[in-house]
């Protein structure tokens, strides 16, 4: 076993890396806005050019950290159509252009907030799903792992989908302050998450997302209101009820229990800062990233 300091030096160590690579982002994003005004420039001062012809919203997305859902956020602010190129600008919608892409490039020096995301919704919309999507395709996501009083389902495995732990071992973490939340769900089993390796992964800088049920989001954004709440929503009712028969791991009884918390859970979704609609996994998991980018990118500009 390595002595307490080397852990430390090591952990030191990696924070100075990932403050480093953060800043270097950060350059390459002052970088890219800056030569998004030169093509502005150059779409302005001749209408021949290829740069005239481009469109607003493709200048926007080539900037690292501008996905669609924020890019269409700012092009509304700007009072810029959707389908509007470079050449077609009116002379107060270039300057607003211009202002936005100078004046709001992130300040290296600022430290970089990580991000804290919750990610709720009913049973069988697929938030497991979506989560496992995000943790193959996205490894600077941390997916936290809960711990369940629930039996394992087939497939599933100790350690990755939960740590499937017993009912003394659960009173033992409560009592010992171990969980950033717990809560009995479907009035049955008890879920609870971990709060150690949010605190590390969070403080090294990564972002973090917590798969859980709607009382356990509550929890979490009493404790850390900087938390962002998403829902997933299915595309409808009778699409849920299809997943969770399809799904085939729970007892019909089981089923009627899940369905009944649904009914609660859906009810509850105007609490939540954003939702989103789970019809495509690989879309919906690119949605709650870029929540998460959309997020990190308020906490280096300021309100957009
Ligand atoms: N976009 C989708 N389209 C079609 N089927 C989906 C989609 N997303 C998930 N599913 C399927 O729906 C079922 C339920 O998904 P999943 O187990 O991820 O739900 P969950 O929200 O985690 O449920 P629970 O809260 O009960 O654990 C699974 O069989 C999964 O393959
Ligand atoms: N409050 C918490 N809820 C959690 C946690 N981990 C999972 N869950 C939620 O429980 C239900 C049922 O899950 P299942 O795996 O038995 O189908 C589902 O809504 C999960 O999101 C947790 O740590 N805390």
């Amino acid at each position: 076993m390595k002595p307490p300091e080397v852990d430390r030096v090591a952990a030191s160590r990696a924070a100075v890396a990932a403050r480093r690579a953060r800043a270097s982002v950060k350059r390459a994003v002052n970088e890219r806005r800056l030569s998004a005004v030169a093509v502005l420039d150059t779409a302005l001062s001749s209408t021949e050019s290829v740069e005239a012809t481009m469109r607003v919203r493709d200048l926007l997305l080539s900037i690292p950290g501008l996905g669609p859902v924020r890019v269409d956020r700012i092009m509304g602010r700007l009072e810029i159509a959707a389908s509007k190129r470079l050449s077609g600008l009116g002379v107060h919608q270039q300057q607003r252009l211009r202002e936005f892409l100078v004046k709001r490039a992130p300040r290296v020096e600022q430290p970089e907030q990580s991000r804290l995301v919750v990610l709720a919704g009913p049973t069988a919309v697929g938030k497991g799903t979506v989560s496992t999507y995000i943790r193959e395709n996205y490894p600077e996501v941390l997916l936290s792992v809960s711990a369940t009083t629930r039996a394992p389902r087939p497939g599933e495995v100790d350690g990755v989908s939960y740590y499937f732990i017993d009912d003394d071992e659960f009173d033992r973490m409560v009592a010992a302050g171990e969980f950033l939340e717990w809560a009995v769900v479907h009035n049955k089993s008890r879920y609870g998450t971990p709060r150690t390796p949010i605190d590390t992964a969070l403080s090294a800088g990564r972002s973090v997302l917590l798969e859980i049920d709607i009382q356990g989001a509550r929890q979490v954004k009493a404790a850390m209101p900087e938390a962002t709440l998403v829902f997933l929503l299915p595309p409808t009712w009778e699409e849920l009820v299809r997943r969770l028969i399809g799904r085939g791991t729970e007892s019909l009884e089981e089923q009627e229990r899940r369905l009944t918390t649904a009914r609660v859970e859906l009810a509850a979704q105007d609490e939540f800062d954003h939702r989103v609609v789970n019809r495509d996994v690989q879309a919906a998991a690119a949605e709650v990233v870029e929540l998460m980018q959309i997020q990190k990118a308020i906490d280096l500009h300021g309100k957009e």
